[in-house]
């Protein structure tokens, strides 16, 4: 069952022009909602245009269908219960969301296994960089001042542990997983918020889409006890995530028909005190296939 929600073509036109000019869908649903709309209407509607803009696809022109509730909410892809089995390890679930599908996690990795890629990790990290949404090549970012680099998958044995259990959490296969990157925050050091799934506006971000679909789901393990702040934070959800070494946040934002969820928005609130290490794991729709590999087209000849 559905409700189709008429707009004036004029709404869509604002929406069409402040997306492309860069506002946050959430500070459009906040206008809309001065102007009197229905928040679920605005949600919705807003939601129609960053989803179609994202997929490249025509803007709806003046309404759209809104599933009712009852039939939207999303089926989660982490698995039930209060503890769950991951391969070597057993993860505490501290707390879950339904809708977005969200949850804080503990006993992710050990003190050893934190310590083990910290140090593997240390050598190896560059400043971090942004991919420019128009022109798709990385920048380094003056505002986000985190270090960061990437682990391939399986690449030492530690590495291939934490790529199966993670994996098993995430209950998808080890092969959709991209290799686990790991973050490095200074003190005063925090990132903008954003969406990890990828916005199909430059030709990098649309080739790494037809290789290996979407990004459907992400955690973030926390390495280290930061003192005071540097919490991982979701504006539209009204959640702050505290890093405390060996817990993670785990969220989905892709359904099976590649919808994007605009409430997934997040960042890294600044560190105060101390420093952050964090290990973030993107799953895909497929199998990851990065930039310059080349697909199997004959895979198993
Ligand atoms: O550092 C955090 O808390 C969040 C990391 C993050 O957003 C990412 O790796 O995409
Ligand atoms: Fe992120």
């Amino acid at each position: 069952m559905s409700t189709v929600i008429r707009f004036s073509p004029d709404l869509g036109r604002w929406l069409t022009h402040n997306l492309n000019a860069g506002q946050a869908p959430h500070a459009l649903v906040a206008t809309m909602l001065k102007q009197g709309m229905n928040e679920r209407a605005a949600q919705a509607i807003v939601a129609a245009y960053v989803d179609a803009r994202q997929r490249g696809a025509a803007m709806p022109a003046d309404a759209i269908e809104l599933p009712d509730e009852a039939s939207s909410r999303p089926v989660a892809r982490l698995a039930p219960g209060t503890r769950i089995l991951a391969a070597d390890r057993e993860i505490v679930v501290h707390s879950r969301g339904e809708d977005p599908v969200f949850a804080a996690l503990g006993n992710v990795v050990d003190a050893d296994e934190c310590k083990g890629i910290i140090e593997m990790a240390r050598p190896r990290l560059k400043p971090s960089t942004l991919v420019d949404p128009t022109s798709g090549r990385d920048v380094v970012s003056d505002k986000r001042a985190s270090w960061g680099m990437f682990f391939r998958l399986g690449e030492n044995d530690l590495v291939a542990r934490l790529d199966r259990r993670l994996s098993a959490l995430m209950n998808l296969p080890l092969e959709n997983g991209e290799g686990l990157q790991v973050l490095y925050y200074p003190s005063g050091a925090g990132s903008e918020p954003h969406y990890d799934y990828l916005a199909p506006t430059n030709a990098a971000n649309r080739e790494s889409i037809a290789r290996s679909g979407q990004r459907v789901s992400t955690l973030v393990t926390y390495l280290n006890d930061v003192q005071d702040g540097g919490q991982t934070v979701f504006p539209q959800l009204g959640l702050a995530v505290s890093p405390i070494r060996g817990n993670a946040c785990y969220f989905e934002y892709t359904d099976e028909n590649g919808r994007v969820d605009t409430r997934s928005l997040h960042a890294s609130a600044i560190v105060t005190r101390g420093e952050k290490w964090v290990m973030t794991k993107w799953m895909r729709e497929r199998r990851f296939v990065a930039a310059g590999e080349v697909a199997r087209p004959f895979a198993g000849l």
